[in-house]
């Protein structure tokens, strides 16, 4: 079990030249509890994520971290944190089994889950000679997914999860989600998202457009 994350964020702001991109936004995740951000194409669903996770800093406003009940400074986060976006890269250069081995010396598989383990979820078994440049991008996608919701991290933070995905891949994400969820039940998850199937577990919405 990871350790319980408790995380609010306060009044948040964040400009981007003159534009507010969203203002005296307020929400609070607590251990256990899946959220989804939604709003339209360029509403700020992924900048808020990022200040979620502590990488951008708003224009106005906090965000609070505890850790098992102990405030958690922002410099910490990084380690606390399991994040799959389209903008993150992976080093493709690396094949698989070798971004594999990288990856999990940083950020930790969950206890009892082995890297074999993890390529058979993925479905990846069969490319982990492969370089990681040389996948189609719902193999990328998947990978990400796979390192994300495997991740022993108690934030998990999802955006647009399905992207490159198809029917097919989105039913594993669905499967998935739902199993990481059911082994790690203290995990906070923030899906940033709009397509309702993505989304359809989790119990809070965040309407960016509610902040605008
Ligand atoms: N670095 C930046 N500099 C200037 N504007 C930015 C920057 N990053 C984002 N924006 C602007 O902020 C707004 C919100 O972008 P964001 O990527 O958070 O939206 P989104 O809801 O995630 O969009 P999408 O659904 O298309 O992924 C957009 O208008 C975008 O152009």
């Amino acid at each position: 079990m990871a350790p319980a994350l408790d995380l609010a964020a306060h009044d948040l702001g964040r400009r981007y030249g003159r534009q507010w991109i969203f203002r005296h936004l307020s929400c609070t995740l607590t251990p256990g509890s899946a959220t989804a951000v939604l709003g339209p194409n360029g509403a700020g669903k992924s900048t808020l994520l990022s200040i979620l996770a502590g990488q951008l800093l708003p224009t106005e406003g906090r965000v609070s971290y505890a850790l098992a009940g102990r405030p958690l400074p922002v410099a910490e986060m990084p380690r606390q944190l399991a994040y799959c976006a389209p903008y993150l890269e992976l080093p493709e250069e690396f094949t698989l089994l070798e971004l594999l081995a990288f990856h999990t010396r940083l950020k930790p598989l969950r206890a009892g889950v082995s890297v074999a383990d993890l390529l058979d979820i993925m479905y990846l078994h069969r490319a982990r000679h492969q370089a990681v440049r040389t996948f189609s991008s719902g193999m990328k996608q998947r990978l990400k997914l796979g390192l994300a919701l495997y991740a022993a991290a108690p934030l998990l933070l999802l955006d647009e999860p399905t992207t490159n995905l198809d029917a097919t891949g989105a039913a594993w994400y669905q499967a998935q989600v739902a199993e990481a969820r059911r082994a790690d039940a203290g995990r906070v998850v923030v899906v940033s998202s709009n397509v309702p199937a993505e989304y359809s577990f989790c119990e809070a919405a965040v309407r960016i457009t509610d902040f605008q």
